[in-house]
Parts: C-alpha cells; sequence; structure tokens
C-alpha cells in the first residue's frame, strides 16, 4: 500500500471508531459507567481552564455556602414584610435562597428522588424507550447538557418531563416503569406548582408591583409552563476533569431544586465558585433569565453548575416554572422610568428554544444576548 493510502485508511478508521464511539456516548453515563470504566474517556475531558478544582477533605479549604434561608411559614404570616425584604436581598445578592418550612411534606419529597433513583437504575432499554434529540418532546431521556451540540459531555443523565396541564393524555406519555412514576412525579409536581405560584406572588409583591390593570396580566405567572428535570449524576472516576452540568443559568422565572444528601452544586458568588451546602427537605430556589429580564436586571439569573464524585452518585430534581410557552418576556413597565431605563430586549420561549438549539452551550449566552447595553 502507498503511503497516501495508508494515511487515508487509517483516518478512515479513525472516523469510524470515533463516529461509533460518539453514538455510544449518546446512550448516557450511566449506560458507559455499566461497562465498568476505571477512567473517564476523552469525550468528557474538559480543557484545564474549565476543570473544577477539586478540594480535598483534609485540605479543609473547601468554601461552603449558606444561601440566605427564607422561612416560607413566616412569610405567609405576620412578618411577611420582613421576609420579603429577606427575599429581595437574596435575589438580588445571590440569584439564590434556601427555602424551608415550605409545606410540602418530607414523603412526597423523598417519593419523587426514590423515583429518580429507580427509573436510573432500570436496564438501558427500558430508559432508552424515551430517549429523543427533540428539545420540545414532552418526555425526554438524554445526557449531556445539549447532546446533538456539546463538544465535550458532562457527566449527567436526566429524565425531563414537560407538566403542562396534567391531563391523563400526557400522564400516558410519561415512563410505565417504575411502577410509582407517574403518581410520584404527578403529585410532586402540582405541589411544587403550587408553591412556585405563593412564590411568585411574594417576588413580584416584593418588586413593588401589584395586580392592577396597567401590569401585565399577572396570570401569566401562576397559569405557565412546567418542567421537572429529574437529574443523574453517577460516581465519576475521575472527577477532578469533568463536571456534572456546566456552568448554566435557568431560562424560566424560578427553578425550584431538591437535591438528596449528596453536595455538588455551586453557585458563582462574588468570582468563586462555592458549594451549596444541602439542607434536608429544603428547596434551593434560584432566579431565572426571565426573571432576571422582568425585573429589568435587579433580580439576578446566576450561573451554577455541578460537580460529580468518585465515591457517590446524585440525584436531583428540577422543577422549572416560567410564563406560559407563548407568551412575551419583557421588563415590567412598572420597573422601567428615566432614571431606570429598559435594560432588556424582549424575549418569547420559542427566541430561547432556537438560540439553544442553534449554539454549542456556552455559559450565561442566552440572556447576554438579549442585552440591550453590554
Ligand atoms: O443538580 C443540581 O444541583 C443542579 C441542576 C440544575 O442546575 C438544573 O437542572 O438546571
Ligand atoms: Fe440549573
Amino acid at each position: 500500500m502507498c503511503p497516501t493510502m495508508n494515511i487515508l485508511a487509517t483516518e478512515k478508521i479513525k472516523e469510524n471508531y470515533e463516529g461509533k464511539n460518539e453514538c455510544k456516548y449518546q446512550k448516557g453515563v450511566r449506560h458507559l459507567c455499566e461497562s465498568g470504566i476505571t477512567k473517564i474517556p476523552r469525550k468528557y475531558i474538559l480543557p484545564i481552564s474549565d476543570r473544577p478544582l477539586i478540594v480535598k477533605k483534609e485540605e479543609k479549604i473547601e468554601e461552603n455556602l449558606n444561601l440566605p434561608i427564607i422561612d416560607f411559614a413566616q412569610l405567609q404570616g405576620p412578618n411577611r414584610s420582613q421576609v420579603l425584604k429577606s427575599l429581595a436581598k437574596a435575589c438580588e445578592e445571590y440569584g439564590f435562597f434556601q427555602l424551608v418550612n415550605h409545606g410540602i411534606h418530607s414523603d412526597t419529597i423523598q417519593h419523587i428522588i426514590e423515583v429518580g433513583k429507580k427509573f436510573f437504575e432500570l436496564p438501558f432499554e427500558e430508559r432508552a424507550k424515551y430517549m429523543s434529540i427533540d428539545m420540545q418532546a414532552p418526555v425526554r431521556v438524554g445526557t449531556s447538557y445539549n447532546q446533538n451540540k456539546d463538544g465535550v459531555f458532562c457527566w449527567r443523565d436526566f429524565l425531563k418531563l414537560s407538566c403542562h396541564s396534567l391531563s391523563s393524555d400526557l400522564l400516558s406519555l410519561w415512563p410505565s416503569s417504575p411502577v410509582d412514576l407517574r403518581e410520584a412525579a404527578s403529585n410532586y409536581s402540582k405541589q411544587a406548582k403550587f408553591l412556585y405560584q405563593l412564590l411568585v406572588g411574594a417576588i413580584l409583591e416584593s418588586l413593588g408591583i401589584v395586580n392592577n390593570n396597567d401590569s401585565q396580566n399577572l396570570k401569566e405567572f401562576e397559569d405557565g409552563s412546567q418542567l421537572l428535570v429529574l437529574n443523574c449524576y453517577p460516581s465519576c472516576p475521575e472527577p477532578d476533569l469533568t463536571l456534572g452540568m456546566p456552568p448554566h443559568s435557568d431560562y424560566g422565572l424560578l427553578t425550584l431544586l431538591l437535591q438528596d444528601e449528596v453536595k455538588g452544586l455551586q453557585i458563582q458568588h462574588q468570582g468563586k465558585w462555592l458549594t451549596v451546602e444541602p439542607i434536608p427537605n429544603s428547596f434551593v430556589v434560584n432566579v431565572g433569565d426571565h426573571l432576571e429580564i422582568f425585573s429589568n436586571g435587579r433580580y439576578k439569573s446566576v450561573l451554577h453548575r455541578v460537580l460529580v464524585n468518585s465515591s457517590k452518585s446524585r440525584i436531583s430534581v428540577a422543577s422549572l416554572h416560567s410564563l406560559p410557552y407563548s407568551s412575551k418576556i419583557q421588563p415590567s413597565p412598572n420597573l422601567i422610568n428615566e432614571s431606570n431605563p429598559k435594560l432588556y430586549k424582549d424575549t418569547d420561549f420559542a427566541t430561547f428554544l432556537e438560540y439553544i438549539s442553534s449554539c454549542e452551550h456556552k455559559s450565561k449566552s442566552f440572556l447576554e444576548s438579549r442585552k440591550l447595553i453590554n
């Protein structure tokens, strides 16, 4: 064989090999781990500058963050105005808070986490029935952040369930295994939605927006979209080379996040990545891009990411809430005046979907693209 032919043949073999591997990675991290790996494949290795700095326990300089705590029971009682001030401060300074005494029973919380664990333990073929690369599919099992576009994959598998109008038609599309998934997820999502509605009312009040005829129809905030995302981060043999989720902000108004007892969530605060300490049965609540836009930049949609670890897998359940898919999202006219000019372009859900499906994940790029002044 002449040397050129030799090079071409080698290239072809390499292409085939990589093509085959690409296909393997699309099947998710659990599937990959089931083959008994001891090193992570190149596909998951981040460039050095994007890798997390994982601090060993013995070194004791890990930076943990106690997020502001909002006591939901207090918010509903005579101290409401005081709690609203703390809520506003948390949304301005951190974009995050932990919500305690929220009234959702710990059994409901444990049930959805258990069901999540069981789902990801199902045989690959069972989970694969729900795999789809269509970002708008009402039920979607997938991997990484945006598996259609990500150059480097992240160490996450997920199940996304659209919860818009929990009709029996919609529920029949949800996974039938584990047997109690539909019941646990619909029960949980209804309660999370109710909590969100009360919270978003408090957020609007904290912004000084009251329900009057001049303001956007506030019903839109309550009757909007909801997406439940069950995240599974399997234990990882080389956690310092990859991430469970890359730095990102959430697109919606508010995200209510449950995490199990394994830590991993980090938020960016004053230029540092700080680990959020899990509080059992509490929610981590964060401001999304739509709320930053609506509040004309007063409340911050903050970058966060997820670390993985070598000994434990981790489950989290995010309930993402926003306006109805067809609504326009714009800075509230109530918050704009001569000294506070409009800072963001109007947007809608379709624009967001178009943006994320058309570019590789680049941290806060969607929100940045909506800014009028950079
Ligand atoms: O798993 C976590 O702690 C965070 C998940 C997250 O950021 C998301 O689902 O958007
Ligand atoms: Fe997130």
